[in-house]
Parts: structure tokens; sequence; C-alpha cells
């Protein structure tokens, strides 16, 4: 635990029907939930719900970083292969360095649960003091996605100066090389 101020998550849905009311965003709660699970020192949500725009989706991952002050962005929706799913390039856009590993990780630990998980094409990248990190559309992929990644997270973190996370090692045990 530390007396640093609380680390700000930005928690972006990128839906068509979400954000026209068509049905309820139940992806953006199933992240905090998940998030509120793994992390034990204090942080703040920053919640937005968007349509699949590709220039509107850059620039509310802009303003999660550069001005709402984000340490680590989770996005889901719009990774797939359809012609409005363009979460991927939005982040590559908005990114100085991409880490495919995230990806590769989080596709394989899906296809386990769904032969379909090769369909995402979910990302992360680095924007200066900022992780963004790519989940897919459907609620339920967000569990077995940020579970996977996330011992990795705090530490990728730290080496952004993006502020310190703390996780509950009973749900998600981070890990730090240098600790
Ligand atoms: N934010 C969300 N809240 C609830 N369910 C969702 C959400 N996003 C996706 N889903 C569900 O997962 C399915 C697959 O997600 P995907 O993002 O591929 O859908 P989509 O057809 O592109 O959605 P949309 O038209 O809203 O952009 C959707 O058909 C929907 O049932
Ligand atoms: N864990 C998990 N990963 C998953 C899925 C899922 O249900 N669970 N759905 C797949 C499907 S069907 C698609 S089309 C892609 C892209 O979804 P998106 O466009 O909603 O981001 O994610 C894939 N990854």
């Amino acid at each position: 635990m530390t007396d640093a101020p609380p680390v700000k998550i930005g928690i972006l849905t990128i839906s068509d029907r979400a954000s026209r009311g068509i049905y309820e965003d139940k992806g953006g709660p199933a992240i905090r939930e998940e998030l509120s699970r793994i992390i034990a020192s204090p942080w703040v949500a920053e919640a937005r719900v968007i349509p699949d725009e590709l220039d509107l989706i850059a620039a509310t991952l802009v303003e999660l970083c550069d001005t709402a002050g984000c340490g680590l962005v989770v996005t889901t929706g719009g990774t797939g292969p359809a012609p409005r799913d363009v979460t991927p390039e939005a982040t590559e856009r908005v990114c100085e360095k991409m880490m495919p590993g995230f990806g590769e990780l989080m596709r394989s630990v899906s296809l386990r649960v769904v032969p379909t998980a090769i369909l995402s094409r979910q990302t992360a990248g680095i924007r200066g003091q900022s992780l963004i990190v790519n989940l897919p559309g459907k609620p339920s992929a967000i569990h077995d996605c940020l579970d996977a990644v996330f011992p990795a997270i705090p530490y990728c973190l730290d080496l952004i100066g993006a502020g310190r996370i703390d996780t509950d090692p009973a749900v998600c045990k981070a890990f730090r090389p240098n600790s």
C-alpha cells in the first residue's frame, strides 16, 4: 500500500448498441467488478460508453490517457473482423509502443473457452504514462482475459510511471521481478 493518490483506470465500452441504449452495457460494469476483485490499493474509475467509430475511439483514448490521467485504460468491444470493429486500429493509432504479448496471452486463454477466440484482434499498447488493454465485447470474456494478463500489469505500470497498483494476492499474484 502507498500514500500516493489513487490510480485512475479508464473503462471504455465500445458498442454501437450499448451506446444507443438498445441494450444495457454489461461490459463496463463487468470490468469494474473484476478490477474491484483484483485490486487491493485505492483506484478510481473513469467510465465511458461510445459507438464503434474510429476517430471517436481514438479521441476518447487520448482524453482518458492525457486529460483524465488514467494509468490504465481497459476497453471492451470492437476487436473482431466485422467492418465496424476498429478498436485495435484506434489503439495502434494513439500508442507509441505496442505490447503484442497481451493479445497473444488473452487469445490463448480464451481459446480454451471458445474456438472463435482467434477472431479477436485484441491488443495492448503504451501511450505516454498509460497502458491501454483491449478486451472482446462479450461480457463473459472480461473475467478470462483480465485474469490472464493482470499479474503483469502492476509491473508494466511501474515501468512507465503510471502509478502503483497492489493486487489482492488471494485473487491475483502480481509479479514484480525486482521485489
Ligand atoms: N457492452 C455490452 N454489453 C452487453 N452485451 C454486449 C456488449 N458488447 C457486446 N455484447 C454482446 O456480445 C455480443 C458480441 O459482441 P460484439 O462487440 O461483437 O457485438 P456487436 O454486434 O459488434 O455489438 P454492437 O452492435 O453493440 O457494437 C453482442 O452481440 C452482444 O450480445
Ligand atoms: N474469452 C472470450 N474471448 C472471445 C469471445 C468470447 O466469448 N470469450 N468471443 C470471440 C468472438 S465470437 C469474437 S467475434 C471476437 C471479437 O469480439 P468483439 O468484436 O466483440 O471484440 O472475440 C472473441 N474472443
